[in-house]
This record gives structure tokens, C-alpha cells and sequence, in this order.
């Protein structure tokens, strides 16, 4: 066994006793029935080796994980144009907030937040269909993924519409204020196809690592977005990919990442590779309570926190 991958056994094995712990989230009912028990973690290396323990095949929903793809793409299609839409200051206040959108005119705080993330999905439709939009975030996620078999969960994505309110609300609070180039329902299409993306954390793990190697996919060799772009998306992750809950993370882990609600979190180690945890128990920030147990004794193990 390599190190990494007795890094990777010792933090799931460090993990594992907690699983079952926390709550997995029931407002989208579509999400309520999976299995707290699941616990899986992938590591990815620029090489293309894959370190997997438990459940790292299993596909599971990546909800606000995807709010990293499309601030990706948003910001190649349009650039720093994106930042007239949204902020990129840590909110501090939960996933769904809306309290600050309000005295902040419609520009929501950072592009992980839901608020952010919708305005972000609206920059990157840029004049195109909905169906569009989602097809180019597919090609982008099934090519990092290296599996053309990833898709949208239709179930998910319909569930999530029809609880939406809050998201709905959060939308047409923006557009309110104009801060929307697009039809608020056009929008939240895409958002919400977009979150009920399923992936596993092998195909997950894989995907983010472009972020950990400059913008530069290194399975394909392919330059996807500038380097400096990447940093910056690394430095919104790691002030904002937690909500009210970011500065915990930094403190424990040391990296970059992003949670979802699904269980997911996708952590960058810039410079040496991409992981992806997944246990659908969550504290009550939203965050995966086993996965961020087994990210911190992973990145200290590793001595991979980008402040060792
Ligand atoms: N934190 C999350 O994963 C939230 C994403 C979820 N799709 C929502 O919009 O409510």
C-alpha cells in the first residue's frame, strides 16, 4: 500500500464509527429515504489513480457540489463580468438565506450560497436555453468525470422544484431587483437539474481535479479555465463552500471544499489531488458529519492542509 492510499484507509476507518451520526436532509423529500449507513471517499492523483474506500461507487445526489462546475463555467463564458451578479465575501448565515439579499440590493453575497449559485446558473445560461445550459454542464462534468454515464436525477429535480418556495422566493427576490438576465422559472430549470446531478465519488473525485492542478485537466491535458481562475475558485471554496459553518471547516481540513446537501463534499489539495467523501448524515450547517471527520484526518495525514 502507498501512503496516500494508508492515508485514505486510516481516515475512513477513523470515520467510520460516527456513521449513522447526524440528519440527513428530508426537505427535499426525494433525498429523505437514503441511507444514513453510506460512507464512501475517493482520492484522485494527477496521474489518474484512484484511492477508494467503502461506498465510492454508489451514486448519490451532489446538490450544492455542482455550484463549483457551473462557477466555473460562468466565469469562462463571461468572465469577470460574473462579479456585477454576485459577491464573493463568506455570508455567514445559512445555505438558503435570504435575510441579506435585502439590504445587499439583490447581489447575493458569494456564488456557493444558494442565492449566489442561482444568480451564477443565470450568467452562465447567457442567452441560451435551459436545456442547453444543462447539457454543457453535463459534457463538462461527464469529460472531468471520465464517465459519460453520469446524468441528472430526474426524480430529484422534480421534488426539489415542487419544495422550492424558498429557492423560488430567493430567485424572484433577485430578479426583483434586476439582478437577473433571465425568466425566473428558465433559472431555476437549470438550478435545480443541475443539483440533482448523481455521481458517485470516484466519478466526483476525478471531476475536481482541474482545480487542484491550475485549471488544467490532467487526464486530458486540456487547459479548461485559467489558472489564476482556479485559485480564486479555491479561495471562494475554502471562505465560502460551508456556509456558516466555512470557518469550522478551514479550521479542521485546511482545504478548499464545498458541501451539499446530499451528504457529498468535493475537497481540492491544490497541487496534489481532488477528494471526494460522501455520508449522507449531516451537522446542522448542511455539511456530511462523517465525511468532514474523515476529510480533517485525511488532510492531516496527508499533510496536504494548504497551511502545513
Ligand atoms: N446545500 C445544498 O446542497 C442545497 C442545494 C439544494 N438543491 C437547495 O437548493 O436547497
Amino acid at each position: 500500500m502507498t501512503d496516500l492510499a494508508r492515508c485514505v484507509a486510516e481516515a475512513y476507518d477513523i470515520a467510520l464509527p460516527h456513521r449513522g451520526e447526524g440528519k440527513v436532509a428530508d426537505y427535499i423529500p426525494a433525498l429523505a429515504g437514503v441511507d444514513p449507513q453510506h460512507f464512501g471517499f475517493a482520492l484522485a492523483l494527477p496521474d489518474g489513480t484512484v484511492h477508494t474506500a467503502g461506498d465510492a461507487d454508489i451514486s448519490f445526489s451532489i446538490q450544492s457540489v455542482s455550484k463549483v462546475f457551473t462557477l466555473a463555467l460562468a466565469l469562462r463564458r463571461v468572465g469577470s463580468a460574473l462579479w456585477d451578479s454576485v459577491g464573493r465575501e463568506p455570508s455567514g448565515s445559512a445555505f438558503n438565506s435570504i435575510v441579506q439579499l435585502e439590504s445587499e440590493a439583490g447581489i447575493p453575497r458569494n456564488p456557493l450560497i444558494n442565492a449566489g449559485a442561482i444568480a451564477t446558473t443565470d450568467r452562465l445560461i447567457d442567452g441560451r436555453s435551459g436545456d442547453a445550459t444543462i447539457a454543457e454542464i453535463l459534457d463538462f462534468i461527464r469529460a472531468r468525470a471520465c464517465d459519460h454515464a453520469v446524468d441528472v436525477d430526474l426524480n430529484v429535480a422534480a421534488s426539489e422544484s415542487e419544495t422550492g418556495a424558498r429557492n423560488r422566493s430567493l430567485t424572484h427576490f433577485m430578479d426583483a431587483f434586476g439582478t437577473l438576465r433571465h425568466p425566473v422559472e428558465t433559472v431555476l430549470g437549470v438550478y435545480f437539474r443541475q443539483c440533482a446531478i448523481a455521481m458517485s465519488c470516484r466519478q466526483l473525485a476525478r471531476a475536481g481535479l482541474f482545480l487542484a492542478m491550475e485549471g488544467r485537466d490532467p487526464l486530458g491535458g486540456e487547459q479548461l479555465i485559467d489558472a489564476h481562475r482556479a485559485r480564486r475558485i479555491n479561495a471562494i471554496m475554502m471562505l465560502c463552500g460551508h456556509y456558516d459553518n466555512s470557518g469550522e471547516f478551514a479550521f479542521r481540513v485546511g482545504l478548499p471544499g464545498k458541501s451539499g446537501v446530499g451528504g457529498g463534499i468535493l475537497c481540492i489539495a491544490p497541487g496534489h489531488g481532488s477528494i471526494a467523501v460522501w455520508s449522507p448524515g449531516l451537522n446542522d450547517a448542511g455539511t456530511s458529519l462523517v465525511g468532514a471527520i474523515a476529510l480533517e484526518h485525511f488532510a492531516y495525514a496527508a499533510g496536504w492542509s494548504v497551511f502545513d
